[in-house]
């Protein structure tokens, strides 16, 4: 399937000079999901960087506050007792792993422990759920305003019942260990919609600069937190669905002196919905996964 492989296309982007390339200036779109205009420029930023931090977006920062208190509360502990909390069950996308995670961009295992926990499934004794609804909410909403202007039916693909695969992972890079390394490979996300939080001095995160230009794009662009703002961008099942006209942009993380720690939620078609073909969104998971452990 020419979607699942989709890392294809990033490799050749790293070839054409992406992958050394410093970041420029510049940064995603900030979309205020309180002004008049937010589905225009959110479909805007969708449509060509497909990156952009929305601000506004209702989710209560105490909520945000409490995830990163239990993911540092997490982290902190021993490798060993991190492993017996929540083993890693990479064929269900969910658990713990330990620089573990290859990108096909790098070869070579990201500088990076984190946590995933999938809707619906447990939480490793976590106060993770009101997060994964929240997030939920907010994926479901902003996929609706897209929705109204691709006229495709994308929002109700999603849900947090038996059928859900969408995810909340939660990413911690430790202190530095090797300067100019990076810290996550250039990847793509799997998934329609990813929201990432992020702390106000963890910077890091880059996104391709010029996306549009594929290989012959040079340049990043930082995607540092915004007060108030959640990161948000377009993954390949969206791109897919929306026949290219949504674009899912390479991104990764870069070192910095700062330990980084960050909370992604992936919003995942349903299990067994059709997204091309007879393939189902959980059989496109499933490919990724392998491509990736
Ligand atoms: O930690 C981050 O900011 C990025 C994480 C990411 O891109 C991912 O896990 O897919
Ligand atoms: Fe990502």
């Amino acid at each position: 399937e020419e979607c699942v492989d989709r890392d294809v296309s990033v490799e050749a982007a790293l070839r054409g000079g992406l992958g050394f390339a410093p970041a420029g200036d510049g940064s995603p779109p900030i979309v205020d999901l309180a002004s008049p205009g937010a589905v225009d420029a959110l479909w805007d930023a969708a449509t060509t960087v497909g990156f952009l931090t929305v601000t506004n977006h209702g989710i209560p920062e105490t909520e945000i506050a409490n995830a990163f208190d239990e993911a540092k509360r997490f982290f902190a502990q021993p490798l060993e007792v991190k492993r017996a909390q929540a083993p890693h069950v990479p064929s269900e996308n969910r658990g713990f792993e330990y620089m573990s995670q290859v990108r096909p961009s790098t070869g070579v295992p990201d500088v990076k422990e984190s946590l995933q926990v999938t809707a619906g499934n447990e939480t490793y004794g976590l106060d993770l759920s009101s997060l994964v609804r929240e997030a939920h909410g907010l994926a479901q909403r902003l996929m609706g305003f897209l929705e109204s202007k691709l006229g495709v039916e994308i929002a109700s693909a999603h849900t947090l019942g038996e059928d859900s695969q969408s995810t909340l992972r939660l990413l911690h890079y430790p202190p530095a260990a090797a300067p100019g390394a990076v810290r996550a490979g250039a990847h793509t996300d799997w998934g329609c919609i990813t929201l990432l939080f992020q702390l106000p001095g963890n910077e890091g995160l880059e996104c391709a600069a010029h996306p549009s230009k594929g290989a012959a794009s040079s340049e990043w662009m930082s995607v540092d937190p915004v007060p108030g703002g959640i990161a948000v961008n377009v993954g390949d099942m969206l791109a897919h669905w929306s026949d290219g006209r949504l674009k899912s942009n390479l991104h990764r993380v870069r070192m910095t002196s700062q330990e980084r720690y960050s909370i992604a939620f992936f919003a995942q078609a349903d299990k067994s919905r059709v997204i091309r073909g007879d393939l189902t969104a959980e059989a496109y998971i499933k490919a990724r996964i392998k491509s990736n452990y």
